[in-house]
């Protein structure tokens, strides 16, 4: 065995980002998918991103590094074939990785959903009664190997089995009461054996992670886990890293177990019992993985002294923001993104913990201009509180908004898209032609027009109901609208992992936001002087864009939210002057916001409800309302959903499975999951409507694809939107 350290290293991270600072692993990725590169093409992609990454890492003198979270996917899915739960219906593929991510021929994928409050995305795994977990730690040994020939020792960090057992669902055909917690013995075999592998490679530290301590800390599974795996005799020692808040509930579980040392999140505060951790080392996650923001020095160094902590760490892993800021110009001396993030960890390490006076998290007060419209709003609302009563005082109620919105002459059953079509190359490469100035935007804009006229074209071919123009103009939903907004930054290269190959540009909400024009409407006139059907005007809503935003730490969310509403408002109203009667305000992220500590939920589903309201509730009775949800159940914030008081909701259905009962207007749970290149038959979305009309009645039931289609190919969304329209005809062929 070779040499274990006792310590654990005074600076460390707990996860790199991992698409390649170009993204690199995306592009490798898709084109293996495609069949443009081979295995091998896409592993040295691979190994040399974790070769840089473990280079750069040292070369800002990062003592601790971490192995094992580079990943071709998913971290997630990753540890579901580490423990070798493998669904059966993935066996026989020829790659059941890649197939449990995307779905093959016949064979649907995983479902994925949001990592706790991240918009990151994980693939959910299926645990049943009869899953044989084994170990097959070939990834995690081969991170070790890899990097110990360039000379470095690693830590591997890999999820653990409370998190990864909480997250899993129940396998299909599970009997009822079954949950995946209930096979935590079994599974903890599998750790058992993971150790003893890692410890016969010479690992002197692991990394295990339970992010769901923060919700589920007071719960028995995790004393069993970790008393059982801490009291092996022969494994490296254990590092359980929670983060995304205080896990105070899980100390005293924790404090009584073998276990060296605990990462703490202290982003989120010092745990009040933090005592009980004496005796282990304490990580100090103080250099915050979710934020863009630089560090203050004396806050996280008052931190580390409050925490006893003798290790300095991110908060999280460094996955959710990009990799560095060279090249960018952004908003100087004012951004950390994950290189700088590592020297700021470095530092801290080196001036070591200060006592002083800790800040409370997300300080009020800031910028003068969000607290003045604020109280604008608000006033404006009669009383401040945003109540229901206030909200509808805006809108009539649905019964009356469905007469007026009589004459938009929509069949039963009416067919709709989300929003988006293929965003095809071309267009792609002209965006960066004209941010490059090699392209004129009158060119350009002509460009965007010749799309809107074949989208228009495709739908009235296929017989689409209400229309949409397609998106052409937006690289992404959130940073189209940021671009167009006073208070956001955009980065050149900012990229962020969402899910697999998929990474987010996400802009940087820095000052007061405002409108100073209209942003969207002159497409959606454009696509609507185009056809005698409805065309639907497409936004996105306040909190998907502040969710998806790097938002100034220092004001609250909900302030600067209704800022952001307050922009959609007035485009609402401008794209209903234009005559558009249709108008969708997307909101997907709705639930991702969500606090993952109970207490904190109602507060803030209330203004997350308040500030939609206030986007949508300046439009007249006759225009007609629609919202769009996906990514995640839905079931969690449902109340919340009917409260947005949208006349039409379409939502994620037929990968997620959400519930569709219980809404009191139009809905249109989706018929088919866009995220797969699976044509969906004419059968299957029959017998998806059917079921639908089992719960929605056929005057407030909609039919429309679970998202919208910008990642698939033109020859993909005519042949699923043909049977999607064949099946809804069918069905109202016999109502
Ligand atoms: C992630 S939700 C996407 C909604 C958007 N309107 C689209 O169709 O792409
Ligand atoms: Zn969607």
């Amino acid at each position: 065995m070779r040499c274990v350290t006792d310590d654990f290293p005074a600076s460390t991270v707990l996860g790199y980002p991992r698409v390649g600072p170009d993204r690199e692993l995306k592009h490798a990725l898709e084109g293996y998918w495609d069949g443009r590169i081979d295995r091998a093409g896409l592993d040295r992609v691979g190994r040399a991103l974790r070769a840089d990454t473990w280079h750069r890492l040292a070369q800002l003198g990062l003592d601790g590094l971490p192995s094992n979270t580079f990943s071709e996917y998913d971290q997630v899915l990753d540890t579901a074939v580490l423990v070798d739960a493998v669904p059966d219906r993935f066996r026989e593929r020829s790659e059941p990785y890649f197939a449990m991510a995307r779905g093959a021929d016949g064979v649907a994928p995983l479902r994925m959903t949001k990592w706790f409050d991240t918009n990151y995305h994980y693939l959910v795994p299926e645990i049943g009664p009869r899953t044989r977990f084994r170990l097959v730690a070939d990834k995690p040994l081969g991170e070790v190997r890899e990097a110990r020939e360039l000379g470095y020792e690693t830590r591997p960090v890999v999820v653990g089995p409370v998190t990864f057992l909480r997250l899993a669902q129940a396998a299909p055909g599970s009997p009822a009461g079954f949950a995946p917690i209930d096979r935590l013995d079994d599974l903890l075999d599998v750790y058992v054996r993971l150790l003893t592998a890692l410890a016969d490679e010479g690992v002197a530290w692991v990394q295990l992670d339970e992010p769901v301590l923060v919700t589920d800390g007071g719960s028995p599974a995790v004393r069993h886990a970790y008393r059982r795996l801490a009291g092996h005799g022969r494994r490296p020692r254990l590092l359980v890293a929670s983060y995304f808040g205080d896990i105070a509930d899980a100390l005293p579980a924790l404090a009584v177990t073998a276990v060296e040392a605990v990462a703490l999140d202290l982003t989120h505060g010092v745990p009040a019992n933090v005592d009980l951790l004496r005796g282990k080392t304490v990580v100090g996650g103080v250099v915050s993985g979710r934020e863009v923001w630089r560090t203050d020095a004396d806050s996280a160094r008052a931190l580390l002294a409050g925490a006893n902590a003798t290790s300095v760490s991110t908060s999280c892993s460094l996955l959710h923001v990009p990799y560095s800021l060279r090249g960018e110009d952004v908003l100087p001396g004012r951004l950390a993104f994950a290189e700088e993030k590592v020297a700021e960890v470095v530092e801290l390490a080196r001036l070591g913990p200060k006592p002083g006076p800790v800040p409370v998290a997300a300080a009020v007060g800031g910028s003068p201009g969000v607290h003045e419209l604020r109280v604008e709003l608000l006033n404006r609302r009669e009383g401040g509180v945003p109540t229901e009563r206030n909200g509808r005082a805006e809108r009539s109620p649905y019964e009356v908004r469905a007469l007026a919105q009589r004459d938009l002459g929509l069949p039963v059953l009416p067919v709709t898209t989300i929003g988006s079509f293929p965003q095809t190359g071309a267009l792609r490469a002209a965006r960066r032609e004209v941010a490059a100035g090699a392209r004129g935007e009158a060119e350009y804009e002509e460009l965007v027009r010749a799309e809107i006229r074949r989208v228009v074209e495709v739908q009235e071919r296929l017989g689409i109901d209400v229309l949409v123009h397609g998106e052409p103009e937006r690289n992404d939903m959130v940073q189209y609208f940021a671009e167009h907004l006073d208070g956001f930054a955009v980065t050149r290269n900012g990229w962020v992992q969402s899910y697999g190959s998929r990474c987010t540009r996400p802009p940087i909400l820095h000052g007061d936001v405002r409108r100073s024009a209209p942003i969207t409407v002159r497409w959606a006139r454009y696509a609507q002087s185009l056809t005698d059907k409805p065309v639907k005007g497409m936004l996105t809503g306040p909190v998907t864009i502040v969710a998806w935003s790097f938002v100034r730490d220092d004001l609250p969310l909900r302030d600067v939210t209704m800022q952001v509403a307050e922009a959609v408002r007035a485009e609402v109203q401008d794209l209903e002057a234009a005559g558009i009667r249709v108008i969708q305000v997307d909101e997907p992220a709705l639930r991702e916001l969500l606090p993952l500590r109970r207490e904190e939920q109602a507060g803030y589903l209330e203004w997350a409800v308040a500030a939609y309201r206030w986007a949508t509730g300046g439009a007249g009775d006759a225009t007609q309302i629609h919202t769009h949800l996906c990514y995640s159940n839905a079931d969690e914030v449902l109340a919340a959903i009917d409260a947005l008081d949208a006349d039409v909701t379409s939502i994620e259905s037929a990968r997620s499975g959400t519930a569709v009962q219980g809404f009191g207007r139009g809905l249109g749970p989706g018929v088919y999951d866009i995220h797969s290149p699976r044509i969906p038959d004419v059968a299957e979305v029959t017998a998806r409507l059917r079921n639908a009309l089992r719960h929605v009645p056929a005057e407030r039931l909609w039919v429309n694809p679970d998202c919208g289609l910008k990642t698939r190919t033109y020859e993909q969304v005519e042949a699923a939107l043909a049977n999607v329209v064949a099946a809804a005809r069918k069905v109202r062929s016999v109502l």
